[in-house]
């Protein structure tokens, strides 16, 4: 991140959001940006509260206080595929591809979600359909080639490896035409190979200016590729830096049942 992201106005703003669930308060008192072209972490101890946070974000659940905004423009109130319209699209944790149809066709779907050309006008192969539909095609090949599993464009959605499943998610979130990108614990359950593999395509979104907040457990990684990390801890943030900040914060250690982010 260069000083001129951090001076600029925020993409994402979450204030003084609360969750409670009857008497469980899951977030206490919230509050943190994420400029455009950052790579910002939200970690913290199991429980702490992350999913809720991106819950709330993308409009799955409802803040019992406090607001969020996305590129100036409030969230309150909207529905997960409005908070999607506006370009904050999340993956989940468990992968959510279409398992008996193509990976192409898989980002196809995804593509023609948004920008769908009338299926009267591509049944009767008007031209300006036909121009359509090549573009969303060619669209679907650049977002495989980004995303890395273009030699798998043929094979079932279910029948790709897991780490491959997972970059195919990613894939589909991005035929979303993301502004950010929120990423629900992504290398969870992959092998070093695959999330080597995820790192690099971190990298390259970042090399095209993508903002992207992220949930993951995996330290190493988290302390690697963040610009910043926000740690919650019991539904309240207890530090807000760089990771090298990060991983010399007391709280954060303390957080850590001593051992220290580093090695979490
Ligand atoms: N729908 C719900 N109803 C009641 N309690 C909930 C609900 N969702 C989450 N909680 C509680 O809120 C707290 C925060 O949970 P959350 O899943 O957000 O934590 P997390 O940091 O994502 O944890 P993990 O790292 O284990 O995924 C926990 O105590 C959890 O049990």
């Amino acid at each position: 991140m260069n000083a001129q992201t951090q001076s600029s106005a925020p993409i994402l703003s979450v204030e003084h959001v609360a969750v409670h669930f009857g008497g469980l308060v899951a977030i206490s008192d919230m509050s943190f940006e994420v400029h455009e072209g950052e790579l910002v972490s939200l970690i913290g101890p199991n429980g702490a509260g992350k999913t809720t946070a991106f819950n709330v974000i993308t409009g799955f659940q409802r803040p019992t206080k406090g607001h969020v905004s996305f590129q100036g423009t409030s969230l309150d109130g909207l529905k997960p595929h409005e908070v999607t319209g506006l370009g904050l699209v999340r993956t989940f944790q468990r992968t959510s591809v279409f398992e008996k149809i193509s990976v192409f066709e898989n980002v196809l779907i995804g593509l023609h979600r948004r920008t769908a050309p009338s299926l009267f006008g591509t049944l009767m192969g008007l031209p300006g359909e036909r121009k359509a539909e090549a573009a969303l095609r060619e669209e679907a090949w650049e977002i495989l080639r980004l995303v890395g599993i273009e030699h798998e464009a043929d094979e079932l959605g279910g029948s790709l490896p897991y780490g491959d499943q997972r970059l195919l998610g990613v894939a589909l979130a991005l035929a979303a035409d993301p502004r950010a990108l929120l990423l629900d614990e992504p290398v969870s359950g992959m092998n070093a190979s695959e999330t080597g593999r995820f790192i690099d395509l971190l990298n390259r979104l970042r090399a095209k200016g993508t903002t992207i907040l992220l949930v993951e457990h995996d330290m190493p990684m988290v302390m690697k590729i963040s610009d910043r990390i926000v740690v919650l801890n019991y539904g309240r943030i207890i530090a807000n830096g760089t990771p090298s900040e990060i991983q010399n914060d007391p709280e954060v250690i303390a957080a850590y049942l001593g051992g220290g982010v580093k090695n979490a």
